[in-house]
This record gives structure tokens, C-alpha cells and sequence, in this order.
């Protein structure tokens, strides 16, 4: 396994959301995270990717080996499409952007400001980010949110190739990416019992 995370529990505002979550992820494999609204699929997420810490439970890897793609893009406003890929590349140690410029069909917008691109250029480039990072995980939280037909097929093309690669993804999404291989975890399986009757969890399980 690539990610296994045993016995994992997760708090978001003082309250344990999931508990007793059990589950691996392999090489060239990507799980995806189902629950309905407030089921825990960010919290989740923003604890693997070393934001927030676990309430008990142990995962296999640290957070330095995945790369996380949250609804806010993390976008430069001042600096451009290429030299936030830079910036990102500069940070995570490796070298070149051309190839993320590319697979998520940035060329030609490469010198325009982060404040300029579209609410779709924006999720395409912070997409694209994730491909810069090198990092085998990726954590991926509604990643095909303001994207259109074309771009979702795409980013779809860009995550079988990271699977193929030999990496692994976690995604919350509603939207089908076309991955065949992908094996779906219900989150609702994992509904912590301090969460009922707080009002954190009964609007999202009843
Ligand atoms: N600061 C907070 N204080 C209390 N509860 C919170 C806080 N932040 C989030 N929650 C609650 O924690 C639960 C889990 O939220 P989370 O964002 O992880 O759900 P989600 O499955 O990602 O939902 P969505 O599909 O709507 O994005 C929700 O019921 C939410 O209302």
C-alpha cells in the first residue's frame, strides 16, 4: 500500500466527525470519498495533508509526501501563471514547469497575473500544481469545480497518468472522472457517534 491509514479519527470544530476509519490506498490506485454535505470528506482530507491533526489513529506516510489541491487555489495574484508554478516548484525542490504548463493547457496563458485568469483558469492552474509538487499522494477535495467539459476531461487524463505512474489519489467528488480502476469509500460507514445529536453530522446523515 502506497497510504494506509488505521484507526483514524477526525475532529472539525471540537467535534470527532469519523472514527474508526481503516483503509489503503495502492499504487496506481485512486479511492474515491463519498458522503453526502458535512460528511467529513474535507476534514478528512485536511488531516492527511498534515493541516489539522488526527484525534487518534495512526497513517502510514507523512504529510511531506502528498500534495493537496483544497477549494481555494493558493494563487499568486501578482505573480503569473508560470511563475506561481515556479514558485511551487521552488518550494517543493524540483525542476520544470512545462510539463504541468501543458497538461492542463496552460501554455498560452503562462505570462498572464494570477488576478486575471477566470474562476476555471484559476482551478486549472492549481491543478496544474500538484504536478510540479513530485509527491505520490494526492489529495484531491472537488478538484473539477468551475472546470468545464473539456478541462474535467483533462485533469481526468492528468490523474490516470499520475496513476500509471505509480501514484495514488484520494478524491471527494460528486463528479464521475472516468477512472475505472477506482474504488469508492463511504464515509458514511465511519459516522463518529460523539458527532450525533451536536448538530455536526444530523443535517448531513439525518
Ligand atoms: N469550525 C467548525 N465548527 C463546528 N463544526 C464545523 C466546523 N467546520 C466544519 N464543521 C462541521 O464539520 C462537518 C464536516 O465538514 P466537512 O467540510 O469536512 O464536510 P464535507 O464532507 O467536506 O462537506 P461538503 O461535501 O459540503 O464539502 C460538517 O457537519 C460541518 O458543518
Amino acid at each position: 500500500m502506497l497510504l494506509s491509514v488505521s484507526d483514524l479519527a477526525v475532529a472539525r470544530g471540537g467535534v470527532t466527525v469519523l472514527e474508526g476509519m481503516t483503509f489503503g490506498v495502492a499504487a496506481g490506485q485512486a479511492l474515491i470519498l463519498r458522503g453526502p454535505n458535512g460528511a467529513g470528506k474535507t476534514t478528512l482530507l485536511r488531516t492527511l495533508a498534515g493541516l489539522q491533526p488526527a484525534v487518534a489513529g495512526a497513517v502510514s506516510v507523512p504529510p511531506e509526501a502528498m500534495a493537496y489541491a483544497a477549494h481555494a487555489d493558493g494563487i499568486k495574484a501578482v505573480l503569473t501563471v508560470a511563475e506561481n508554478l515556479e514558485f511551487w516548484a521552488a518550494v517543493h525542490g524540483t525542476r520544470g514547469i512545462g510539463a504541468a504548463l501543458e497538461a492542463m493547457d496552460l501554455v498560452g496563458l503562462r505570462n498572464r497575473r494570477g488576478a486575471h485568469l477566470s474562476a476555471g483558469q484559476k482551478r486549472r492552474l492549481g491543478l496544474a500544481r500538484l504536478l510540479v509538487t513530485g509527491r505520490p499522494v494526492w489529495l484531491l477535495d472537488e478538484p473539477t469545480v468551475s472546470l468545464d467539459v473539456a478541462s474535467v476531461a483533462l485533469f481526468a487524463g492528468v490523474v490516470r497518468g499520475h496513476l500509471a505512474g505509480g501514484g495514488a489519489a484520494l478524491i471527494a467528488t460528486h463528479v464521475d472522472l472516468g477512472l475505472g480502476e477506482a474504488v469508492v469509500l463511504d464515509l458514511s460507514a465511519f459516522k463518529a457517534r460523539a458527532a450525533a445529536g451536536t448538530g455536526a453530522f444530523d443535517e448531513a446523515f439525518g
